[in-house]
């Protein structure tokens, strides 16, 4: 399977399980793994046989925006579902980092792998 790669994609989001948490946006860091349908776009050279990923990163950040989730797994369950649902993809891996937000702790976060991986 071939495999649409973005690394810390940043996306503002209402998210947390604490009161303070649910009024002021946070910026969470993004990985995201996609599995694409097929190796034509290596052969065609053509943007309409491929998952365009400037598209993703816009329906993603987009659909944040409007979001408030309290756990970092469901907000990935939720990217996970729209990158299969919405861009056709057979296997997704979604990981979600809240960047700072433990004392002494770099990066805390969760990942996910949705759909059926193939070699
Ligand atoms: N497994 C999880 N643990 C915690 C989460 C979470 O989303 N998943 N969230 C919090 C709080 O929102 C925290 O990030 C704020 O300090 C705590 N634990």
């Amino acid at each position: 399977m071939d495999i649409i790669f973005l690394r810390e994609v940043r996306a503002a989001t209402l998210i947390g399980v604490y009161d303070w948490e649910r009024h002021a946006p946070q910026t969470l860091e993004i990985d995201l793994d996609i599995g694409i349908p097929s190796e034509t776009p290596c052969h065609s050279d053509n943007i309409g046989d491929t998952i365009h990923y400037g598209e993703v990163v816009e329906r993603v950040r987009a659909s944040l925006a409007e979001q408030h989730f309290l756990l970092i797994e469901a907000l990935a369950e939720h990217i996970a579902h729209l990158i299969r649902d919405e861009f056709g993809a057979a296997w997704v891996r979604v990981s979600v980092t809240k960047p700072g937000i433990l004392p002494d702790v770099a990066k805390v976060g969760v990942t996910i792998e949705r759909g059926q991986r193939s070699r």
